[in-house]
């Protein structure tokens, strides 16, 4: 698969869990500098599909090329230096405290013998401002309520400063005014130049963040394209079962898909 503006793309990607496929030779082309969110439906291999584009699960099959050179020719700090993986279910190690997870983002950004930087200071900083987290700082990570903790997990990948950002739900656990924070943010850093991939499960959310929509279906990609291109009431009836009219978002104009 070939995409002249693709930072990064995966060519007939088929992964498997002890021998069980689950996701089926699927193409994916990111590209440089939009906001791409993934959809479907519950086990439809999301995250598992994240997870082999950030090299956290082995493929079986396929080639997935990183700004122009294959995954697997990147050390694993170089790669962590430039994408960043916010797993679905991210667990701190126990009695570490917020400032303290947040600040292993910088690891990727330190040799073996440099030490903690002004510019760590800084990036650990605005990280925390960015996400709500600073005073949260000596708080121990295992005693906050879960739309804390997610957002303290945002703040590490913040802090990672990577070109690439796919994050897995992360506005799970999040009340509503923190979700489109979060997604602001996202927009933020994406216009700022960033590349950001989001696994989402609203459809209205995705419509109105994302640049590109990716629609995964039984471990396989069925459509690619723009929201407006993409969310019709035929396919979320084929996609996610579901009747449904799709109306243009009164505030936004763009897809509001609404159940019947
Ligand atoms: N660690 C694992 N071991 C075995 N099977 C797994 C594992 N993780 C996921 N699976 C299976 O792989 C398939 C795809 O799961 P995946 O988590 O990628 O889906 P998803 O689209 O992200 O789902 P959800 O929306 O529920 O998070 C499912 O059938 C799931 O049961």
């Amino acid at each position: 698969m070939k995409h002249d503006d693709a930072v990064l793309t995966a060519t007939g990607l088929s992964i498997s869990y002890d021998g069980r496929a689950v996701v089926h030779s699927v193409d994916v082309a990111l590209t440089e500098g939009a906001f791409t969110v993934i959809l479907g439906p519950n086990a439809s291999g999301k995250s598992t599909v994240l997870r082999s584009l950030a090299r956290v699960h082995k493929r079986d099959d396929g080639d997935i090329v990183f700004d122009g050179k294959s995954l697997d020719a990147y050390g694993s700090k170089e790669l962590a230096r430039r994408l960043g993986l916010l797993p679905q279910d991210a667990v701190s190690p126990e009695g570490m405290r917020v400032a303290d997870l947040i600040s292993r983002g910088r690891h990727p950004h330190h040799s073996a013998v440099q030490r903690w930087t002004t510019e760590d200071d800084e990036a650990t900083r605005a990280a925390m401002a960015a996400t709500g987290t600073t005073a949260l700082a000596q708080r121990f990570v295992d005693q906050l309520s879960g739309g804390q903790r997610q957002r303290v997990w945002v703040a590490l990948l913040l802090a990672q400063q990577t070109d690439v950002m796919l994050l897995d739900e992360p506005t799970t656990f999040l009340d509503i005014a923190y979700q489109f924070e979060l997604l602001d943010l996202l927009r933020d850093l994406n216009r700022g130049g960033k590349t950001v991939v989001a696994v989402l499960h609203d459809l209205n959310q995705a419509a109105r963040y994302a640049d590109q929509l990716i629609l995964m279906k039984d471990g396989e990609v069925v459509a690619t394209g723009s929201p407006s291109e993409l969310l019709t009431a035929e396919r979320v009836h084929d996609v996610f079962g579901i009747e449904a009219v799709v109306v243009d978002d009164p505030v936004t104009g763009t897809p509001m898909v609404v159940r019947r």
